[in-house]
Parts: C-alpha cells; structure tokens; sequence
C-alpha cells in the first residue's frame, strides 16, 4: 500500500517548523555578515587594498574546520560552505573597485 503523502502528519511538521526557523536564523546571519563584508569592500576600495586576502582566509577556514568537528558537522562540509560565501564576498569587492 501507497502512503497518503497528503494526510497531516504532526511529528514531520514540528520537525519541519523547527527546520523553518533555522533556515530564518541562517537568512538573518548571512544578511549581516554581508552588510559588514559589504563595509570592508567599501574600505578596500577607498583605502586601494586587495579585494581578497588569502592568509586570513585559511585562518578563517582552518578555524572553522575545528569548531566543525567539535560541533559534529562534517569539516569538508563547513569548509565548503565557507568558501562558497568568501568567494562571493571576494567578487563584491572586487565590483566595488571597480565602482571605486
Ligand atoms: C572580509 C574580508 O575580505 C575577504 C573576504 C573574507 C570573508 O568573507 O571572510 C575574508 C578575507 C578576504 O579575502 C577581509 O579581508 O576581512
């Protein structure tokens, strides 16, 4: 027999509200972290400094594996997803120059 996938199931939606609410948490974190990145680039561009800074970000990345394992989430996983995010940040900057 096929499971009525319409039927409510309240575990799965108090999982999900829980999951909800995190993704919103994750939002609001990235938001400020781009609304402080997007301050350094100003000042990189003002101050004619590289958009990228590749010693601090492999202290970011290794610091970050740690707290990774420590949390019990996987550190490829952290350090990909960090470096998803630098990356984005480095190409804001470097628009910003361009803009400067
Ligand atoms: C934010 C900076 O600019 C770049 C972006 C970083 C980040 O998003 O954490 C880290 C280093 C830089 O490559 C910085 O220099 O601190």
């Amino acid at each position: 027999m096929t499971q009525d996938t319409t039927a409510p199931d309240p575990v799965l939606a108090g999982f999900r509200a829980s999951i909800d609410n995190i993704d919103a948490a994750l939002i609001h974190i990235l938001a400020e972290r781009f609304r402080i990145t997007k301050a350094v680039g100003a000042y990189k561009a003002e101050h004619k400094l590289p958009a990228s800074d590749p010693s601090r970000e492999e202290r970011q990345i290794a610091r970050l594996r740690k707290l990774a394992e420590e949390a019990n989430l996987d550190p490829d996983f952290g350090e990909k997803f960090i470096r998803f995010v630098i990356d984005e940040v480095i190409r804001h900057h470097e628009k910003a120059k361009g803009e400067a």
